[in-house]
């Protein structure tokens, strides 16, 4: 798929609680933003954990930039990585935005502190207030105008847009095109939004049940999965039979004999089926809930029966 990836994991597993998550096989694209959608409890901010190296792996091996690493990641590791956590450090509630920063920078050579108070000016956000006075939203804009200071290579960030009004989750995605327009950089975003999906990714990942169960352009998801209305004429219930038979198919939903919506990320052999059949047919785009709901459907599916998995 891609020629370099920022973050290997090989058959990764760890157990937390009663709940394993892995066998995990992943190459994070280089260069590019990658969304991580999946439900609750899938195991999104684990695998952002793992890479972090703020829990380890009970199996298996990583590597970041190419280079493998175990246990604590390597000071020069971690400064090429900024994390913005679901969960803002406790430690730094005492701090204002301007003081955390400066404890910060420490760590980063490359901490740009310009970039960081035009941020904050941008983002409304007040600098001399103390971190647990600040209102939710103002602390998690804190928290992304201080990871891109950092001047990351590698940007993560788990659920980056939750306490964000309309306003400043507009910003956020200017903000991140911005970067990704001047920096050499990689983002991987965990969100349940699917404006982010839509308005974010170049790859879209799919995480269910604790494991990958894919990860793809998301051009080439959305110009390949769609939904297909069949609307035959009486005495066509054979051949509606039998153009179930095509590749792709994720969902069959029969309305009646004659009428049938169809999901599949083929619909080019559906389609050239039903051409030579003379059945009509009429093809739509899917809304990205709706895709990313087959997508799951058919992960479950494929995890109950692995031959069920048509290419
Ligand atoms: N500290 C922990 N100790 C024990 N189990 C944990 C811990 N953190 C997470 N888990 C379990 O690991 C599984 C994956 O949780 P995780 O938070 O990674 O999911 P998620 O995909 O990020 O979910 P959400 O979308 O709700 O944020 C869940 O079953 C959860 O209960």
């Amino acid at each position: 798929m891609q020629e370099q990836s920022v973050i290997s994991l090989h058959e990764v597993y760890k157990t937390r609680g009663q709940h394993t998550i892995g066998p995990i096989n992943l190459e994070l694209p280089q260069g590019y933003i990658t969304v991580l959608v999946g439900e609750n409890g899938a195991g999104k901010s684990t695998l952002l954990n793992l890479m972090m190296q703020t829990i380890y792996p009970d199996q298996g091996w990583m590597t970041w930039f190419g280079q493998p690493a175990k246990g604590e990641l390597p000071l020069s590791i971690r400064q090429r990585i900024a994390y913005v956590s679901e969960h803002s450090s406790i430690e730094e509630n005492r701090m204002t935005a301007l003081d955390a920063a400066h404890f910060r920078s420490q760590w980063y050579p490359k901490w740009n502190q310009k970039r960081f108070e035009q941020m904050l000016t941008e983002f409304q956000v007040p600098s001399t207030t103390k971190l647990n006075k600040v209102s939710k939203g103002q602390r998690q804009k804190f928290e992304l105008a201080a990871a891109i200071a950092t001047s990351p290579d590698l940007l993560l960030m788990d659920e980056p847009s939750s306490g964000l009004d309309p306003f400043a989750w507009k910003d956020m995605i200017r903000t991140l095109h911005q970067l990704m327009d001047t920096d050499d950089l990689s983002i991987l975003i965990t969100t349940h939004r699917m404006e982010e999906v839509e308005r974010l990714a170049d790859y879209v990942m799919l995480m269910n049940d604790g494991m990958i169960y894919g990860i793809q352009e998301k051009d080439t998801l959305y110009q390949t999965w769609k939904e297909i209305w069949i609307n035959a004429g009486v005495g066509d219930a054979d051949v509606i039979h039998s153009l179930h038979e095509c590749d792709g198919i994720v969902a069959w939903e029969a309305q009646s004999d004659l009428s049938v919506r169809v999901i599949t990320t083929n619909a080019i052999e559906l389609e050239e089926a039903a051409a030579e059949n003379n059945i009509p047919i009429q093809t739509r785009g899917l809304e990205w809930e709706d895709l990313l709901y087959y997508w799951r459907q058919s992960a479950w599916q494929y995890k109950r029966d692995p031959s069920s998995m048509k290419k």
